[in-house]
């Protein structure tokens, strides 16, 4: 697969791991380059994206990009900025960590851009439900205006973030985004108040007074043109400005609205920026006395109005300083460079307070409403390492974030990398790399770094001046190896350096720091008599920044260079907490310049980012590592033995894994908590295949839901059904009991009837009886005699005899009537001979009665059961 990668990529390679000669620093430059000149501007050093500014639209950020690098596994697409967004977001879904995405470089590198990027990636490819949209855009609209109030043009960069900037994008468990939070740092005020020949102030004044409406700016007192105000015209740099003011302006605009700002916001808002710009146009006049006057109150009157002051107590707060004597306050007038630095300290203030409240405002319009656990993506994107022609207090505050940056990044990668493989028993041959803790310590140590000299000259009572402050240092640190001054050096650096000035050797190289202005930046002091005006200022903002309670407090507040220290430590604490990967972004030349390749300045940031360590390191170690618990978990449905759980060791499960899966020795190394994988290979084709296994996972699991699902219905129904039958059944039971009931009834009027049959008919027995006759004459009806000589006859119950009877002898009458109709007339007169003659002969001859076979019997018929026609006949007969 390696092969497959390097084909892939036809311009130089795509990952410096793959590169041969990957020792060589002319090899590693010779690649960038190559991939430059082709707009390939991404490669990797194993998981690390290096990133060359092309300062130029390359079209490689559009939607299709951003599909194509969706859930694609990190190798297999050339490298991009989305395939680390896509890859922090998949591993943050899959394991619910945190994690972290590092941008770093020098000022005008691309940080800014990549974090943006990356923020585009994410709030396009999340799923996204429609109550989460607005989240989404508070999360993209939030930049401009961050950017606005906190980015400026400088000789490096036309939009250089002059703050840090901590923004944390909240995922609930389904990967959507449902909120953020961003974290500033050191937001370089003193650009309020004055900037550099060729620079700017921040976006935001200029974005006004090009793309605010005519009533606005008249609202404000404002004109539309720049250099009429002295805090913007310093820099002689407005006009030539790349950047698009009014565009800016409405893009600005309309950002605020979706970020929940109100109308009442904005108009304090503005009021503070245009109070600013008037700010800085009080002139101060020395009065006969050496104390400082302002002749002009026009701009007085402007601020008074939009902060919501009174004008007398500002004018006062300008030209005067209160101190306190034991008793009483006394009012003491400045001098005319005292109330020029109480002006610019009261613009910084102002400014700087504004800008925390700003990032609070778009705090809580990004705070998630959800109660859901969450997992973090944060992207750092701090100003870069600075060197100038004249470096200042603000260079010194940033290139010591630079070195705490660059600190972590040891801490994480290269120390960490060889301590882990020593931790785990894994065998390693040690890399030597520069470990730049010596240079932190050296400003920030307790009580003998830098900030802690530079503290203690603020505090320390007399006189203490930024010369007085030089001494210190050289006193101090003075035979620190990374520290220089004019004093201290030889005679060829001694030119090099001037008199107020101090030299650090940074990682990323040596900046000389003018001591000039240090105290007072450090010490950031906004006069007692100007704070009290600013409490108790109308200004909706203003209210929120200047607390009353603050004039109470008579401790002296942190110096500048303690908070930013402070902020620095707790920002690592939040960095060290999450899973980082690493983007580090080159600048290709000085003249932000498309296709120029500036092989000095190049290889200068290649060698200060620590590039080729890294390489080194990434190339001698393992690709990717995972803990035996993690790695177990998402790979276990490879193999039947550890799906669906592994009940041993969490190791003794990964070994019989990999075993089935059939990784072979060279491909892995396993110690005492994780596994390390050499290959990227390896872990594609593991990851295609649990990608596989995946469908059939979800088949299984689909059809154990619908189990699942059909069983409860069933479980359901048959409860119905034999509530249902419990229902029926008893129905049922109930009819048969009334019947069994009714038939007891029945039984026993029939015992009863029968116990009483014989009596006369009576309630007891009336019922029985009629049953009784009934059943005897449909009875009699199959037994009734068939001829004249059947005698038989179904007896009768008692009460019915004499019916019977009278039946019997209808019926005897009936068969004898039918006989007789039956009987011929030569029968007849036959029988009747016979009657006769046996009248002549009976008694009268011997042997009479045997010489007849049957004996002649005239008794058959019965006189009583002959019809008197019958016997009127046969006496007629006997007679004759
Ligand atoms: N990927 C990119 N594609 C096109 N242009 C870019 C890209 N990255 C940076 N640029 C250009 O370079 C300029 C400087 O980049 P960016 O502001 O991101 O630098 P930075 O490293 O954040 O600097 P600073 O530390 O001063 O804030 C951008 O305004 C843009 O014009």
């Amino acid at each position: 697969m390696e092969g497959a990668l390097t084909a892939r990529d036809k311009v130089g390679v795509q990952d410096f791991v793959l590169l041969d000669a990957y020792t060589s620093e002319a090899a590693f430059l010779d690649n960038l380059r190559k991939r430059f000149s082709e707009n390939l501007i991404y490669t990797y050093i194993g998981t690390l994206l290096v990133s060359v500014n092309p300062y130029q639209e390359l079209g490689i950020y559009t939607l299709s990009q951003m599909e194509l690098y969706q859930g694609v596994n990190f190798f297999e697409l050339p490298p991009h900025v989305y395939a680390i967004a896509d890859n922090a977001y998949r591993m943050m879904c899959s394991e619910l960590t945190n994690h972290l995405i590092l941008i770093s470089g020098e000022s005008g590198a691309g940080k800014t851009e990549a974090s943006k990027k990356i923020l585009q990636y994410f709030a396009m490819t999340c799923p996204m439900t429609d109550s989460l949209e607005i989240v989404r855009d508070r999360l993209l609209l939030s930049n401009p205006v961050l950017e606005a109030f906190g980015n400026a043009k400088t000789l490096r960069n036309d939009n250089s973030s002059r703050f840090g900037k901590y923004m944390d994008i909240q995922f609930d468990f389904k990967g959507i985004p449902i909120g953020g939070h961003v974290i500033s740092y050191l937001i370089e005020k003193s650009r309020v108040v004055h900037q550099n020949q060729g620079e700017r102030n921040f976006h935001i004044f200029y974005q006004l007074l090009e793309g605010g409406g005519e009533e606005l700016l008249a609202y404000l007192g404002l004109e539309r043109d720049p250099q009429l105000y002295r805090y913007l015209s310093q820099g002689h740099g407005a006009n030539e400005s790349s950047v698009n003011d009014k565009n800016d302006w409405h893009t600005v605009s309309s950002a605020f609205s979706v970020i929940d700002f109100t109308d009442d916001d904005l108009e304090n808002l503005f009021g503070i920026i245009a109070s600013i710009l008037h700010l800085g146009n009080i002139c101060f006049r020395e009065n006969h006395r050496g104390c400082s006057t302002i002749p002009v109150i026009h701009e007085i009157k402007w601020i008074a109005k939009l902060l919501g002051v009174q004008p007398s107590a500002l004018l006062e707060g300008l030209t005067h300083r209160k101190i306190e004597a034991q008793t009483e306050e006394v009012m003491c007038p400045l001098t005319l460079e005292l109330s020029v630095y109480a002006r610019d300290a009261m613009a910084k203030a102002v400014y700087g307070r504004t800008f925390t409240w700003l990032v609070n405002k778009i705090n809580s319009s990004l705070a998630s409403k959800e109660f859901t656990k969450k997992t973090v993506i944060g992207l750092v994107d701090i100003y870069g390492f600075e060197v100038f022609d004249k470096n200042g207090f603000e260079q010194f505050c940033i290139n010591y974030c630079n070195e705490k940056l660059q600190q972590l990044l040891i801490e994480n990668t290269l120390k960490a990398e060889q301590a882990e493989y020593e931790m785990e028993g894994i065998e390693w041959e040690p890399i030597q790399y520069f470990n730049n803790k010596i240079i932190c310590d050296l400003v920030e140590e307790r009580h003998r770094g830098i900030i802690s000299i530079l503290d203690e000259e603020c505090m320390r009572p007399g006189p203490a001046t930024d010369l007085s402050f030089l001494e210190k240092l050289e006193e101090k640190v003075g035979k620190h190896a990374h520290f220089q001054t004019r004093k201290l050096a030889g005679p060829m650096g001694r030119k090099r350096i001037g008199w107020m000035e101090f030299r650090l050797f940074h990682y990323a190289g040596e900046v000389t720091y003018c001591t000039k202005g240090f105290l007072e930046k450090n010490n950031d002091v906004l006069y007692r008599h100007l704070k009290e005006v600013l409490c108790s200022s109308q200004n909706g903002i203003l209210k929120e920044c200047f607390l009353a309670a603050e004039l109470d407090n008579r401790r002296r507040s942190p110096t500048v260079g303690t908070q930013f220290k402070n902020s620095l430590s707790s920002l690592l604490e939040i960095l060290i907490s999450k899973e980082p990967s690493y983007i580090r972004c080159i600048k290709p030349n000085e003249k932000k310049e498309p296709s120029k390749f500036d092989d000095f300045l190049i290889r200068h940031q290649v060698k200060y980012l620590g590039l080729m360590e890294h390489l080194r390191v990434r190339r001698a170690g393992f690709a990717y590592r995972r803990k035996y618990e993690h790695f177990l978990q998402r790979y276990k449905s490879l193999c039947p033995d550890t799906w669906p759980h592994w009940r041993g060791p969490p190791a003794e499960g990964v070994e019989r894994l990999i075993k089935y899966i059939g990784y072979k020795p060279e491909e892995y190394k396993l110690g005492r908590t994780k596994i390390f994988i050499r290959f990227p290979r390896t872990l594609f084709a593991t990851e295609d295949a649990f990608e596989f296994s995946k469908h059939q996972l979800v088949a299984r699991i689909q059809a154990t839901y619908r189990a699942c699902l059909e069983r409860r219905a069933y479980v359901k129904k048959r409860q119905a059904a034999i509530k249902l039958e419990t229902h029926w059944r008893r129905v049922l039971a109930r009819k048969k009991a009334e019947r069994r009931k009714w038939a007891v009834f029945i039984v026993r009027r029939f015992i009863k009837g029968f116990i009483h049959r014989d009596r006369p008919l009576c309630p007891d027995n009336e019922e029985f009886i009629v049953f009784m006759r009934k059943n005897y004459i449909l009875n009699l009806r199959y037994h009734v005699p068939k001829n004249v000589l059947d005698k038989s006859w179904l007896t009768p119950p008692g009460i019915l005899e004499n019916a019977s009877e009278l039946l019997r002898r209808m019926c005897t009458r009936n068969l004898v009537r039918k006989y007789c109709r039956g009987i011929s007339a030569e029968r007849k007169a036959l029988m009747q001979q016979k009657v006769v003659t046996s009248a002549v002969f009976r008694g009268k001859k011997a042997g009479y009665a045997e010489s007849l076979n049957q004996p002649f019997a005239d008794s058959r018929i019965d006189e009583g059961d002959i019809n008197p026609k019958v016997l009127q006949l046969l006496s007629n007969e006997k007679i004759q």
